[in-house]
């Protein structure tokens, strides 16, 4: 049995870091053009690198909340059947024991060479003078995917959509592409589509069932 899990800003929300575009969400506090967009970093990068400082700091002093280890206890229970495909850019899946993670869009504790293309952890707090530690270019970005550019790891991804008896969203809007195209790439696929949400989504019309609240309740009664 495969299962791809699709997990969004909603499955981090009750371990404090803020969705994006619920109404206190990030986008109705930042212009997404100014700090989520090579054009803006480009244009501004201060501000940009102090954008996700402050949310590296959230992150560090962020804990998983009982959704994530319940997806770590379904993948230790399932060895080799469970993927988690998350949009979030904070590592609380990993810290809560999830070992099969794909961060499409990135990671914040992970740095980027915009010269060489280099990857390293990432300073807790990064400043345009952070040197690459390979090719020593002061060019260094938060390893996040940006609007504009394409997602990390999409081949794997497409492939384990396409394979998956099991496709389950947990907290996403269905508002972002790709990511937002891949539960009807699995109900293409043939997959049993289940969505996990506080609330509809842009795309509960495609899942077979649904289940609305908070994750930390419906993620562990879905798993257990
Ligand atoms: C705004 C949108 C219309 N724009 C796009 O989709 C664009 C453009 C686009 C491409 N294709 C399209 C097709 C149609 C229209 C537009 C496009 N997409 C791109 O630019 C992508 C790149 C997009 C990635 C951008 N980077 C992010 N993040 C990293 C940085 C960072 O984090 O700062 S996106 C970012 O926003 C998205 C937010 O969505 P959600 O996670 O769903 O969060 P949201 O706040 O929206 O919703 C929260 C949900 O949780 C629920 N909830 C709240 N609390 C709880 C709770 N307690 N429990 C349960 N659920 C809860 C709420 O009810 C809600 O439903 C996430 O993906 C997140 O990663 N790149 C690309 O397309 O490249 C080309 C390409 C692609 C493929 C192949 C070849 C070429």
């Amino acid at each position: 049995m495969s299962i791809v899990i699709l997990t969004g800003a909603g499955i981090s929300a009750e371990s404090g870091l803020g969705t994006f575009r619920d109404k206190d969400g990030l986008w109705t506090r930042y212009d997404l053009e100014e700090v989520a967009t090579p054009e803006g970093f480009a244009r501004n990068p201060q501000l940009v690198v102090d954008f996700y400082n402050a949310r590296r700091a959230n992150c560090l002093a962020a804990r998983p909340n009982a959704a994530h280890e319940a997806l770590a206890r379904l993948e230790a229970a399932r060895p080799g059947e469970v993927v988690i495909v998350t949009q979030n850019v904070d590592d609380l899946h990993q810290r809560a024991g999830s070992q099969s993670v794909i961060q499409m869009h990135g990671a914040l504790r992970s740095a980027l060479c915009a010269a060489c293309g280099h990857r390293w952890p990432a300073p807790d707090v990064m400043s345009l003078a952070t040197a690459c530690p390979s090719c020593g270019a002061a060019r260094a970005r938060p390893d996040v995917v940006w609007f504009g550019e394409i997602p990390y790891h999409m081949d794997e991804i497409a492939d384990r959509v396409a394979a998956c008896e099991i496709f389950v969203a947990i907290g996403t809007s269905g508002q972002v592409y790709p990511a937002a195209g891949l539960a009807a790439e699995a109900r293409r696929a043939g997959a049993h589509c289940v969505e996990l949400n506080l609330e509809a989504s842009e795309i509960s019309r495609v899942f077979h069932e649904r289940r609305f609240g908070p994750a930390s309740q419906v993620v562990p009664a879905w798993v257990e």
